[in-house]
């Protein structure tokens, strides 16, 4: 069985697939390690042959995750690292090595998958957006902080914005003008970001017109997916360029 790890900012999201990398055994995601581990330890027969990974987290956060996979299940986790070129896209930023591996391999797997130009937009504890050409050039993207990021700085940089997580998913059930706190800093906070997004795709039209795909990822993809009704929703795209960036042979 191989498994697969994404460590991002707030989540890590794992994976383990048959050793002919055909199907999923079990999935899930942790809020650290430890938490990775125990659900690990629970999925039924499991036989860890082998182990790639992708961390946007610290060099001493991931060395300790690949120290304690090696420890616990006997496996040497391939961690992906920055490269200039790879499955047919060449990374666009000035050093490439600064650009997060996350947002590289969800773009190489999106490439992989649309075999042209591309849009590739993660929403997690940041909101990341990528534009790849139809020859595999990266022309770069944009950051802004994501949901998670958003209401934080709200709550946190104010005296009267308090509310529980409970009434932050309830209020986004409609878009319309908050009548309470939580309503009007959710929503608020989702139209933003529905902002970001609609900018991206305008600046995608005028690079290439209609000859484009969207692709959507990250745990807060569904904030935006009603809006972008041809876009491809794919969770796992990170694992999509994970397993090229990391062939098992
Ligand atoms: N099972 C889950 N547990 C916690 N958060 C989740 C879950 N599924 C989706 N989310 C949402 O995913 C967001 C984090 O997205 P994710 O792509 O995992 O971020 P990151 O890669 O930065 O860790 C959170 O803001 C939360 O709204
Ligand atoms: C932009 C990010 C923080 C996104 O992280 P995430 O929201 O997926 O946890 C991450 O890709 C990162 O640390 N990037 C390095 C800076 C850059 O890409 O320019
Ligand atoms: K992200």
């Amino acid at each position: 069985m191989i498994l697969e790890l994404d460590c991002g900012n707030s989540l890590i999201k794992w994976r383990v697939l048959a050793q002919d990398e055909a199907g999923v055994v079990a999935a899930g995601v942790a809020d650290s390690a430890e938490q990775l581990l125990s659900a690990l330890v629970a999925v039924p027969a499991l036989a860890l042959r082998h182990s790639r990974m992708v961390s946007v987290r610290s060099d001493e956060e991931t060395a300790h995750l690949v120290a304690l996979l090696a420890e616990r299940f006997g496996v040497s986790a391939c961690s992906a690292c920055a490269e200039v070129s790879l499955g047919g896209v060449r990374n666009g930023y000035e050093d490439y090595r600064r650009l997060g591996l996350d947002r590289w391999l969800a773009l190489v797997g999106a490439y992989h998958q649309a075999r042209g130009a591309c849009l590739v937009i993660d929403l997690g504890t940041a909101v990341t957006s990528d534009f790849v050409a139809a020859d595999g050039g990266h022309l770069g993207g944009f950051i802004c902080p994501g949901m998670p990021l958003m209401r934080n700085q709200l709550r946190t940089h104010t005296r009267r914005i308090r509310y529980d997580d409970a009434a932050a998913e309830e209020a986004l059930h409609s878009l319309t003008p908050g009548r309470s706190t939580v309503e009007a800093v959710e929503r608020g906070c989702s139209l933003m970001l529905r902002g970001f997004v609609q900018t991206q795709l305008e600046m995608a039209q005028e690079y290439w017109g209609a000859d484009f795909q969207t692709f959507l990822t990250g745990g807060d993809a569904a904030l935006v997916e009603g809006m972008l009704p041809d876009a491809r929703v794919v969770p796992d795209l990170i694992f999509v360029g994970l397993a090229i960036a990391c062939p098992l042979s």
